[in-house]
């Protein structure tokens, strides 16, 4: 692992780090925020996974969530969006191939051999950061912004025990039913549908849902709501009777102008459960 980056931020340390990825094979890019407790010893730690076209900078500069993580004593983790580089598949589409990995692993060509960000971010990042930073594994959150929300709403429902809490800015919601979904999912995983139900927010929610408290907003003027349809949560979410605060934000669109304004009401949602029981 190579630092690219460290600045002192809120008491605490940003920094850039790059790794050569086993589940990506390429270099991949992280940011990591650690606060001053760290350096006591092991502090929670919340995921937080971006949407189509980022990088692990986009979040990183402009979420503003580092003030509240270190208010609260909280690692901050931000993972690229996809494997990276020439060797790499793309697609002229920005919402397709690099910046735009969905959170799931391609067996389809040519994305098979490097689109493998279910591993990464359930299996390869979390062993990488466990070892090499003072992060305690038992006590880790998730949140995401659009396709990070989709990716952290799928994976918390498909690894139960592994976050305590949940939380999503915009999330892509149903994505078997929208072009937000339809057309990566059979892309990377192919026709078939049904491989398709455990990256779909909605189904998981009515198949198995989650063990611990969940918040999600979404802004009322966000320019891709048809694509985000947060309607089929919420019926998913009601029909379960799961615990969960969703609110739709009234004049918010689907800019960090919103994830930035409502990161102080997450980040203190996911400390209540990281330090609770
Ligand atoms: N490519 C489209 C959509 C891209 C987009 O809105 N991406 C969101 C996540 S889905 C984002 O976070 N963009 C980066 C940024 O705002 O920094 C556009 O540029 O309008």
């Amino acid at each position: 692992m190579e630092t690219l980056s460290e600045n002192t931020c809120f008491g605490g340390t940003q920094g850039v780090y790059l790794h050569a990825s086993d589940a990506c094979k390429c270099d991949m890019t992280f940011g990591l925020f650690l606060p001053a407790e760290a350096k006591d010893g092991p502090v929670p730690v919340l995921w937080y996974l971006s949407g189509l076209t980022c990088t692990h900078e986009n979040a990183m500069t402009k979420a503003g969530a580092q003030a509240w993580a270190a208010e609260h004593g909280i690692a901050l983790v931000f993972p690229d969006t996809s494997p990276r580089g020439e060797g790499v598949a793309d697609h002229d589409d920005y919402d397709l191939g690099q910046g735009a990995g969905f959170y799931v692993n391609a067996t389809q060509e040519p994305w098979a051999p490097h689109f493998n960000m279910w591993d990464y971010i359930a299996e390869e990042l979390p062993a990488l950061i466990i070892e090499n930073f003072p992060i305690d594994a038992d006590r880790q959150g998730i949140t995401g912004h659009s396709m990070g929300g989709h990716g952290a709403l799928t994976l918390a429902m498909n690894l139960p025990g592994r976050y305590r809490s949940v939380s999503a800015f915009a999330p892509i919601s149903n994505p078997t039913g929208a072009d937000w979904g339809r057309k990566q999912l059979s892309a990377y995983l192919g026709d078939d549908e049904a491989l398709w139900a455990k990256h779909d927010a909605s189904l998981m929610m009515a198949e198995t849902g989650f063990e611990g408290p969940i918040l999600i907003d979404t802004g009322t003027s966000d320019q891709f709501i048809d694509l985000l349809r947060p309607e089929a949560l919420s019926t998913a979410i009601a029909a379960r009777r799961q615990q969960a605060t969703v609110r739709l934000q009234p004049g918010y669109d689907h800019s960090y102008f919103f994830v930035s304004t409502f990161m102080e009401d997450h980040v203190i949602f996911h400390a209540e459960a990281l330090y609770g029981a």
